[in-house]
């Protein structure tokens, strides 16, 4: 499946690319990060689910699906927090435009699987519905119903898609404020490979360390579920801290709190990407050194992609489409934070408490994240 993903980085690459003048030496306009990653991230998802690619990169007549996702997945977090609300109908008279583009969203959806079925085996891709709809129930033979399809697919484009391109984009946000963390990451892309080609997951990649960590840090400032993963207390209840919660409860500590809880993150609302590799030298604190027992402590908090048997099970695949995509463009770009431009990725003093951090990467949490930004610039490597 890696053709697939490498064929819309490539195509990513070459947009964001685009407009930079005649000679092409020039930078670019300003691009807004949290778009681009959108497109890359569902092409991708596109390709690896549905057998085709939704082409959005390339094409702005199709980016219209991604509105519906948000407002899809803005229903969910509601009718999740308050069942009550969608099982009474009520999000249709109280979120009339919410509940409306949901209902195009599980339409869109739909129409995505049934041309997919329509492919059945007669393709040469293995791809997530090619298994899916082969799959049968080992006791009693029989497959997943078309419900249950259309459940895997509404899941797979929210789950797959938003979360990979929120992490990319915040990656982004992060490296441009960072002088230090980009010319340490974009060297060390540069000192590995000698061909954007040879920019694959593989040997090569998993020497990236420290672009790794980057994409490590900015998951943990702005994490793409930054919310409460939701858990509902089983019989018997559950002691948690002392303290016994009765069956029935919901229980969650969203990931946002988590990562910033500086008994495991000193300095929590600093983008540090040393703090996950020991021996390194903090970029701006001078002589400090991470150890590997700080590395540890902050490894075993680290829960962006969620913990146990209902962890994300994409986690291996956002992690070689982020590094690549990352990789890829900093082995041919020099990037830089759009001079003069008004980032909606930043926060402000002037916001409420809370969005008050200049430096830190606004989300709005509708279960997966709202964003806007960063505004970015790109220049051929020279
Ligand atoms: C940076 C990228 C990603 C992040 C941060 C992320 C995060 C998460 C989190 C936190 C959960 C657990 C949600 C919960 O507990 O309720 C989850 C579940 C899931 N993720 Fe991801 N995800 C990412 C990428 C992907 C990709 C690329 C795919 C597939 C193409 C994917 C498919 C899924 C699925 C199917 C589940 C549900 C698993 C289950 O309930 O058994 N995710 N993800």
């Amino acid at each position: 499946m890696e053709r697939y993903v490498l064929a819309n980085v490539r195509s990513f690459c070459e947009q964001i690319g685009m407009g930079a003048g005649d000679n092409q030496k020039g930078w670019t306009p300003a691009k807004n990060m949290a778009d681009w990653c959108n497109y890359l991230a569902m092409d991708i998802l596109g390709d690896l689910c549905f057998g085709k690619a939704f082409h959005m990169l390339e094409r702005p007549d199709n980016r219209y699906a991604l509105e519906l996702v948000s407002l899809a997945t803005t229903r969910h977090l509601i009718c999740g927090t308050m069942p009550i609300v969608g099982k009474l109908g009520f999000d249709k008279v109280l979120f009339s435009k919410i509940a409306a583009g949901r209902a195009k969203y599980m339409a869109y959806s739909k129409a995505q699987l049934t041309e997919r079925t329509k492919l059945g085996d007669e393709t040469d891709r293995r791809d997530f519905f090619y298994y899916l709809l082969k799959a049968r129930d080992p006791e009693t033979g029989v497959g997943f119903t078309t419900p249950e399809l259309w459940g895997e697919s509404n899941l797979l484009i929210i789950a797959g898609s938003d979360t990979t391109s929120t992490a990319m984009a915040a990656t982004f946000f992060y490296l441009v404020r960072n002088a230090v963390a980009l010319q340490k990451a974009t060297s060390e892309v540069r000192g590995v490979f000698s061909d954007v080609e040879k920019i694959t997951q593989g040997a090569g990649l998993n020497l990236c360390t420290y672009l790794r960590a980057c994409v490590d840090e900015a998951m943990r400032m702005s994490p793409s579920v930054g919310g409460i993963p939701p858990r509902e207390v089983l019989q018997g209840g559950i002691t948690i801290d002392g303290e016994h919660i009765p069956q029935g409860t919901v229980v969650g500590t969203p990931h946002y709190t988590i990562h910033h809880n500086a008994a495991y993150y000193p300095d929590p609302f600093t983008y540090t990407p040393e703090r996950w590799i020991a021996g390194s030298h903090k970029s701006q604190g001078g002589e400090r050194v991470t150890t590997s027992s700080e590395v540890e402590v902050a490894q075993s908090a680290f829960c962006p992609f969620s913990i146990g048997p209902r962890g994300c099970i994409g986690k291996g695949l956002a992690y070689q489409e982020m590094m690549t995509t990352l990789a890829r463009t900093l082995y041919l770009y020099d990037i830089r934070k759009a001079p003069g431009v008004v980032d909606p990725g930043e926060g402000s003093p002037q916001n409420e408490w809370g969005r008050h951090r200049v430096q830190e990467f606004q989300l709005i949490d509708q279960f997966t994240s709202l964003k806007d930004g960063p505004m970015i610039e790109f220049r051929k490597r020279i």
